[in-house]
């Protein structure tokens, strides 16, 4: 995708912020052109990570979850303080590149199979008919007459298995041990003597089969994922996750200002932020990781730092992490009218979803222009009155708006709700007005 198309797909999901989104279009399409060179300068060429600085609630974390989406890269967020935090002082930071190479595999595997689905149900489709229709062991005499009676048999069973004509009736069926998917929790930096044990367990359990009587369609779904598990091949895809997350994978650490040194923060756990500082520095630099899957290299991951910056600055970072972090976009607070956006824009936006559901009881919500804007004035009132949560505040907001009606609305079946600016009024009016109120409630 080029940069302007991967702007447009986050248009659809986050609102404003143009210049956080410009930048991640960038540096995504940077990776892409990375792997058009070849040779020493392919090498040579890191990624440029970012830093995102913006208060809280304004799509940091979104954009970077939405571009990971979009590009079916692995992605994982992790705060920066869970380092500092007592009890996990010295904790490993490169469980963070664990968890992503986990969140790689899982990804891999499910596209695998998803490749794979066709000829997993074609196969779990002649398990079931074997089941019901077993195929004739006898070759003497009649042996030709009888299979070709059999496989009319067979295509007419095949045809009502399609139509859903067979899925309540129950079979018994045999399905592999689960101990073969059984996982294993060992200590960190162990991964590959957990490994190993795992797939003794697993093949101590192999041969093992299980018959259990279940319904058709139940049996199916199960014996479908077995025939794509089967049909996937574990090594291949712990390869390609390992290298989909080193050439895509994206890293986004929240917080990144809480482990800065001055600020409001200073004081005796000063050395603790700086540690994590310089503890995370290896793996922005390019360094390899041991995970059970296999040893990987960080060089190429994207980095994406986030903060809100209120008290300490982003030069309140160790040198080495400024100059890891050469992109820098600033995300704008979000006022009214982005309020008013945010609540009908996006593909799924929050009004469209309370109206699903709704509908599933059969009560209609009609949002009125007046009562959006009132919903969005509210949103920006009680952000400035108390904390500012961003739009997050907007899912308080509307919760409270419909609690009424959320519980009703099975007795209200047929009937139309319009949310206009007196409804909005009467409904969050008086909990706005009030600070004490607004700051439990809203
Ligand atoms: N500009 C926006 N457009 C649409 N939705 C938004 C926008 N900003 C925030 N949201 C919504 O608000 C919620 C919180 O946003 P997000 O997680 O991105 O916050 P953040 O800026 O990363 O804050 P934090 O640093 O505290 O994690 C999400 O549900 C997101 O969909």
């Amino acid at each position: 995708m080029t940069p302007r198309e991967i702007v447009q797909e986050l248009d659809q999901h986050i609102v404003g912020q143009a210049a956080a989104k410009r930048a991640v279009a960038i540096a995504l399409r940077n990776r892409w052109r990375r792997t058009r060179l070849d040779g020493p300068m392919r090498g040579e060429i890191h990624p440029k990570n970012i830093l995102m600085i913006g208060p809280t609630g304004v799509g940091k974390t979104e954009i970077a979850r939405r571009l990971a989406k979009l590009t079916h890269a692995p992605f994982v967020k992790v705060e920066a303080t869970k380092f500092t935090e007592v009890g996990y002082v010295g904790k490993d930071v490169e469980t963070i590149i664990r968890d992503l190479v986990d969140g790689a595999v899982k990804l891999t595997r499910e596209q695998a199979i998803q490749r794979m689905r066709d000829r997993a149900e074609g196969a779990a489709e002649d398990r079931v008919l074997d089941v019901l229709l077993p195929p004739p062991k006898d070759f003497g005499e009649a042996s030709t007459q009888r299979q070709s009676e059999n496989s009319a048999a067979r295509q007419v069973f095949r045809k009502q298995l399609r139509e859903g004509k067979l899925d309540d009736k129950e079979i018994e069926v045999k399905l592999s041990n689960p101990t073969a998917n059984m996982q294993l929790m060992g200590p960190p930096g162990m991964e590959e003597m957990t490994q190993q044990l795992q797939s003794m367990f697993a093949n101590l359990g192999q041969q093992q089969t299980r018959s259990r009587k279940m319904k058709i369609k139940d049996a199916f779904k199960q014996l479908t994922e077995e025939e794509a598990a089967k049909l996937v091949d574990e090594e291949a895809i712990k390869t390609e996750a390992i290298r989909n997350a080193e050439e895509n994978g994206i890293v986004f650490i929240d917080e990144i200002d809480k482990i800065c040194k001055r600020g409001e923060y200073a004081g005796g756990s000063d050395v603790s932020r700086e540690g994590v500082q310089r503890d995370l520095l290896p793996l922005i630099e390019g360094c390899t990781v041991s995970t059970k899957y296999g040893m990987i290299k960080t060089d190429h991951i994207l980095f994406i730092a986030s903060g809100a910056f209120h008290l300490a600055k982003p030069s309140d970072l160790v040198p080495e992490l400024q100059g890891r972090l050469p992109i820098r976009v600033e995300l704008d607070a979000l006022k009214t009218e982005d309020f008013l956006r945010i609540l009908t824009e996006p593909s799924y936006a929050l009004t469209e979803q309370y109206k699903a559901l709704m509908l599933t009881e059969g009560v209609t919500l009609r949002f009125d222009e007046s009562g959006l804007r009132r919903i969005a004035e509210f949103a920006w009132q009680v952000n400035e009155q108390t904390e500012n949560i961003g739009a997050r505040r907007l899912h308080t907001l509307m919760e409270r708006l419909l609690e009424d009606i959320a519980f009703e609305a099975p007795d209200k079946a047929g009937s139309e709700l319009v949310v206009d600016r007196a409804f909005v009024d009467g409904k969050l009016g008086k909990l706005a007005a009030d600070q004490d109120l607004s700051r439990y409630i809203l």
